[in-house]
């Protein structure tokens, strides 16, 4: 680990294992684990901003958490200084919690309604030990008045003051322990715009006078670019990006990054018209996510068989229905025939109204009579076969390999086999290539 480097996570797994429900015991059911954080690797340097970005749900509170120790990981390491602090004991772990600390989206409900603002303020030093009273008095008006409140503010409710407000108070009580890091999850999401800017200053000059490291969780872009040095945009579990703030704004490298950004509104009138074309499509399950890159099956740029080729679009769409034959045939059953039905015309009739509700038009290649065949298959019900048969014609380096982040230089990292000088082959029996081949 580098001098510069406070916080260095590797390869961290956080898997929740799923409460099996009485049904699902009674009839042997075995429910995934949910991978919300599945092999994260990061640097956060010393005194920097270091923000993690994505959709909601793709893992970053439980990356904060788990690297707070406030959740223990599955798997990985976290290196606070040189320690691994899930190697720590519980004496370490408490000297630990003076140097790292957390500020929560919602300063509403992360303050205890029962206590005054000077109690709140206080309460790390109590539990630390920390100073005589006179002394703890003292560190927390000047931690107060720092963050802009008052002495006579001290013995005063939370319910007495604003959002914005509120955000101080939690603020002063991260500070008060001078810690070195601070995990800000969220700290303006819940306030309204105009306090935003008061507070994300605040936080700048706090971070400049008293030499502070922060890991910001967001999912508002904007706040990002304002805020960060650098950046990690996360999705399902897993990093795609990782550089210097303006170089992942102005000249973003993943797809998913670029349908990220696409989708911020713009302020520029000449821009408002363009066509925001975002990320679409659901999210996969955390529970059943897609193979190799798990982004392939929302990407606009996932790459193509080399023996085919396809509209873009339609390949994208080929390998949605793909996917969806793979985790989650069920949801095909509408179309499906009885299993005594072997009207012809019947079953053509479904099988174009499949292949319409997955935008796959009718083709002039040798790929036609695979996707007819297909879908005749998956009207029969024989999704396993239906899934085989494009597996089979149809393979994808995205979907058979899991593109490892690579180094593209000025420190930044893309994972995604289109940044590859030479991505590599697609291994000979796609199916079984589950694992992470990162050759
Ligand atoms: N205790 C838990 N048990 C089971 N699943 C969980 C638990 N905590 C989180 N998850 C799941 O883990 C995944 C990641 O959740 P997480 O809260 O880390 O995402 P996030 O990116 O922070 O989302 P948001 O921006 O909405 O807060 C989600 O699918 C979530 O449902």
């Amino acid at each position: 680990m580098s001098s510069d480097t406070l916080v260095s996570v590797e390869d961290l797994e956080k898997h929740f294992d799923p409460e099996d429900s009485f049904l699902d015991k009674l009839l042997n059911l075995e429910t995934p684990p949910v991978q919300a954080v599945d092999g994260v690797s990061f640097d956060i340097k010393r005194g920097e901003t270091f923000g993690l970005v994505g959709e909601s749900g793709c893992g970053k509170s439980t990356i904060g958490k788990t690297i707070l120790r406030l959740l223990e990981p599955t798997g990985g390491a976290t290196y606070f200084e040189d320690e691994n602090i899930y190697e720590m004991d519980k004496s370490e772990l408490n000297t630990l919690r003076q140097d790292i600390q957390i500020v929560f989206q919602d300063p509403f409900s992360s303050l205890n309604p029962r206590l005054t603002v000077g109690e709140i303020v206080r309460e790390p030093l109590d539990i630390h030990d920390i100073g005589t009273k006179a002394e703890r008095r003292e560190k927390v008006v000047a931690m107060l008045e720092r963050v802009g409140l008052s002495e006579d503010q001290i013995d005063r409710y939370p319910r007495e003051f604003s959002g914005g407000q509120r955000q101080r108070i939690c603020i002063a009580r991260a500070l008060v322990l001078e810690p070195e890091f601070i995990l800000l999850d969220e700290p303006v999401s819940a306030l309204d715009v105009s306090v935003q800017a008061q507070v994300l200053n605040l936080l700048d000059d706090l971070q400049k006078e008293f030499g502070l490291t922060y890991l910001f969780i967001a999912h508002d872009l904007g706040v990002v670019r304002y805020i960060c040095d650098r950046v990690a945009v996360m999705y399902l579990g897993r990093l795609v990006e990782i550089g210097p703030t303006d170089m992942i704004f102005d000249d973003p490298q993943h797809p998913y990054t670029r349908a990220l950004l696409e989708s911020i509104p713009r302020a520029d009138l000449q821009e408002q018209h363009r066509t925001i074309e975002g990320v679409s499509g659901d999210v996969p399950s955390p529970r059943n996510p897609p193979n190799g890159c798990r982004f392939h099956t929302r990407c606009r740029d996932v790459i193509q068989p080399p023996d085919f080729e396809f509209e873009q679009e339609t390949w994208q769409n080929l390998v949605t229905l793909q996917h969806r034959l793979e985790t989650n045939p069920r949801s095909l059953s509408e179309y499906t025939i009885d299993e005594d039905t072997s009207d012809k015309e019947t079953i053509a009739r479904h099988a174009s109204r499949i292949r319409e509700v997955f935008g796959l038009p009718t083709l002039n290649s040798d790929a036609e009579s695979v996707i007819n065949k297909a879908a005749h298959l998956a009207v029969q019900g024989n999704f396993s076969e239906a899934h085989q048969t494009l597996n089979n014609a149809f393979t994808t380096i995205c979907r058979t390999r899991d593109p490892s982040g690579i180094d593209i230089g000025e420190d930044r990292e893309v994972a995604c086999f289109l940044c590859y000088d030479e991505p590599p082959s697609i291994p000979k029996t796609p199916d079984a290539s589950t694992e992470n081949d990162n050759d």
